[in-house]
């Protein structure tokens, strides 16, 4: 079985993915046609094109111009359903997606709107192809606390669909400390909290998210890395990371992906979980990443397999749930196992004489 093959049917969850960074170029473009808005492209080719980044807020400043084809109920729903359409088709059992209400809002689109095509997008892809998902509020950072605290207020109708809330956006100038209140309020009202540290900003944002707003989870995480004493608490505590290695590649947060961290967060001990973050703007779906991963680290058989174990560890799914996705991953591997062996014994194929 080659590591394609195997990636491609291991069992795995996605936690760290953005909705409105997974139209694709095709989609952007008919909804841009049917809404009738103004785009600078017009061709796929070209708005891949454009997605060369070489930091954060450039790749953030298309991504917010981006959203302004999502205008209606339909919308939503189709960018939705056509992600975990994608996430299932690459062996994700259980998906954890991030929604940025206040990029819709802040543009006139009313919130029902936005959860009404997000929502009955994942309970159709639950019904149709089996895939459970969740859903995480992100708060843009750089906007005040007082903006999310609104985002809160208003998403109250939808509590009870809602897993957590979380924070992303411009990190740099904008650390976590600044919505210790809002984080504080969420944990109170029974939510999980994430947020985005240490992607490009460093060690000490991560210490905050922590220590200040006590997530559950972490995403991307990797400048942990420069505080020793930190990478122990977060192995301790079991803490997940959210890491997206092609994200950070075409983010310039790595130069090359033979040097990602990936590697050294899993031999340091931590819960290191693979995720697409924006799949359409960074080239590639969680099972990409996965492959990239193998291919520059040099991962085993056994590195995927407890990556995706870790996957399921880190989700917000139930027990039950939990077991049945890991005793899923253990029968991949000795599916796989099996199947080494039988290529082992197999003679060469000899040439005819
Ligand atoms: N990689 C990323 N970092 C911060 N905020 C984001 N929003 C969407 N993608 C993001
Ligand atoms: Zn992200």
């Amino acid at each position: 079985m080659t590591p394609e093959q195997f990636i491609a049917g291991l069992p795995k969850a996605e936690l760290h993915m953005h909705i409105e960074g997974s139209i694709e170029p095709a989609l952007m473009l008919a909804l841009a046609r049917r809404n009738g808005v103004a785009i600078r492209w017009q061709t796929e080719a070209e708005l891949r094109d454009a997605y060369r980044f070489t930091r954060l807020q450039d790749f953030l400043d298309l991504y917010y111009d981006g959203c302004r084809v999502l205008l209606q109920v339909a919308d939503f729903h189709e960018v939705t359903r056509d992600y975990l359409r994608r996430a299932h088709a690459d062996g994700v059992r259980h998906a954890e997606m991030f929604l940025g209400p206040q990029g819709h809002t802040m543009r006139g689109v009313p919130l029902a709107v936005v959860m009404q095509g997000v929502l009955s997008a994942m309970e159709a892809a639950e019904a149709e192809d089996g895939i459970t998902s969740g859903l995480i509020l992100v708060a843009q950072r750089h906007r005040s606390e007082e903006e999310a605290m609104a985002l809160l207020a208003e998403a109250e109708p939808w509590y009870g669909r809602i897993l957590g809330f979380g924070l992303g956006g411009a990190e740099l100038g904008h650390p976590p400390s600044k919505f210790e209140r809002f984080f504080a309020r969420c944990r109170e009202l029974g939510f999980k909290v994430t947020a985005h540290a240490g992607e490009e900003g460093p060690a000490a944002y991560v210490r905050e998210a922590v220590e200040l707003l006590q997530v559950d989870r972490l995403d991307h995480g990797n400048a942990c890395l420069e505080d020793a004493a930190l990478v122990k608490e977060l192995s301790l505590r079991r803490i997940p990371l959210t890491v997206c290695p092609l994200s950070n590649l075409k983010l310039q947060v790595v130069t090359d992906m033979a040097v990602h961290p990936l590697k050294q967060l899993m031999d340091a001990g931590l819960c290191v979980t693979v995720n697409s973050d924006d799949p359409s703007y960074f080239g590639g779906y969680v099972n990409d990443n996965y492959l990239a991963c193998q291919q520059a680290l040099g991962l085993t058989q056994a590195e995927l397999a407890q990556l995706a174990r870790q996957s399921f560890e880190a989700a917000f799914m139930t027990e039950a749930q939990r077991a049945q996705a890991l005793a899923a991953i253990d029968d991949w591997v000795a599916l796989a196992e099996a199947d080494a062996q039988v290529a082992a014994m197999s003679p060469l194929p000899q040439e005819a004489e």
